[in-house]
């Protein structure tokens, strides 16, 4: 099965907005958006690759993605549902999210087996019930398992195998991975993507990964979308990618991140030339509204629609930051 582009979408994100509550619970007041009027859709096949700068909100992103935080429930759809609201998704298996902090994860409330404590990692793989037994022979070949490993002696690699295989072992249709490889060798990484692709082409999952590594992803991705400030600024098929940019993916992705950086530091100088404070200022993690030098951003938006994976290319020289722009 490969990608069909008048499929459901699998994936559906209209114009998210989303700020991580303070400690009453609620936003604070005065604070914008981290995340604001995002979309994004996305369909059976496609493996995007999620690319930003640090804080760029990827990992915000992904955990909405994954029904970690609460947003409306029209502003995210997985498979058509809420990912918050409707637990089945990821109790099914059809949503996996594979992140930084799954480790505390399956350790404590999925498959409550501290995953450093003096257990094999037979015990802990044939211990997740309801598996198709050549799916996860396949998992445990893929990601070179040895079913005798002792997770308090694995090595960070070695632990980290044992737990993509686990997160990888229900076959889902949605998968959100928020850079997973750094512990693995090159030739583990290599072969999981390899696995990643086949569960696309074949059996027409969705991948979201997000990475600042970039080896061996070349001709991985579907599609790229690069996120800044919480706002979408490029969603295009990796075709369009290598029709704009004949650089290789990596230094692409950092010829972005320079206009980005160079926009900061612009920005920066203005404020400061204006007597402004240098920096945002922060209200409990949040930005507070009413900055000049954001707002100026924000009226710089052509009116494009985001999201939309099959816009033209303006081209390099029309790069500009806007709240929520594509290059076409
Ligand atoms: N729990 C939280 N409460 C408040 N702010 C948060 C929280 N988690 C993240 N943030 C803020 O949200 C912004 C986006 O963070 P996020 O982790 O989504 O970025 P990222 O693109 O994944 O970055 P990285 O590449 O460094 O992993 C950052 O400014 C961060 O400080």
């Amino acid at each position: 099965m490969g990608e069909d582009e008048t499929s459901e979408p699998t994936i559906e994100i209209n114009g998210l907005r989303f700020t991580y509550p303070g400690i009453d619970g609620h936003p604070p007041p005065g604070s914008t958006p981290l995340i604001d009027g995002f979309s994004l859709t996305l369909r059976a096949g496609h493996r995007c690759l999620l690319v930003g700068s640090n804080g760029a909100g990827k990992t915000t992103i992904l955990k909405i993605l994954g029904g970690k935080h609460m947003v409306e429930p029209h502003m995210v759809r997985v498979l058509g549902r809420s990912a918050f609201h409707d637990t089945s998704l990821t109790s099914s298996g059809d949503l996996s999210y594979l992140g930084g902090e799954w480790r505390r994860e399956v350790a404590f409330a999925g498959f409550e087996v501290p995953i450093q404590m003096d257990v094999s990692a037979e015990k802990m793989i044939y211990g997740v019930a309801g598996i198709d037994p050549k799916r996860r022979a396949e998992l445990i070949k893929v990601l070179d398992i040895d079913l005798s490993w002792r997770m308090h002696k694995a090595s960070d690699g070695q632990r980290r195998r044992v737990q993509i295989c686990m997160g990888l072992l229900k076959p889902f249709k949605v998968l959100l991975l928020d850079e997973i490889t750094v512990d693995l060798d090159v030739l583990a990484r290599a072969d999981l993507l390899r696995f990643l692709r086949k569960e696309c082409e074949e059996r027409g999952a969705t991948i979201i990964y997000a990475t600042h590594i970039f080896d061996g992803l070349e001709d991985w991705p579907s599609h790229i979308v690069y996120v800044a400030h919480g706002m979408l600024q490029i969603a295009m098929p990796m075709e369009k990618v290598k029709d704009i940019s004949k650089l290789s993916l990596m230094r692409t992705v950092e010829s972005w991140l320079r206009r980005e950086q160079e926009e900061k530091r612009r920005r920066r100088k203005e404020r400061k030339a204006c007597g402004l404070p240098e920096f945002d200022e922060h209200i409990e993690g949040s930005r507070v509204t009413g900055d000049p030098a954001r707002a100026a951003v924000r009226v710089i938006n052509n009116g494009w629609a985001a999201g939309r994976l099959h816009s033209t290319i303006a081209g390099e020289d029309n790069f500009l930051f806007s709240s929520n722009r594509v290059l076409r």
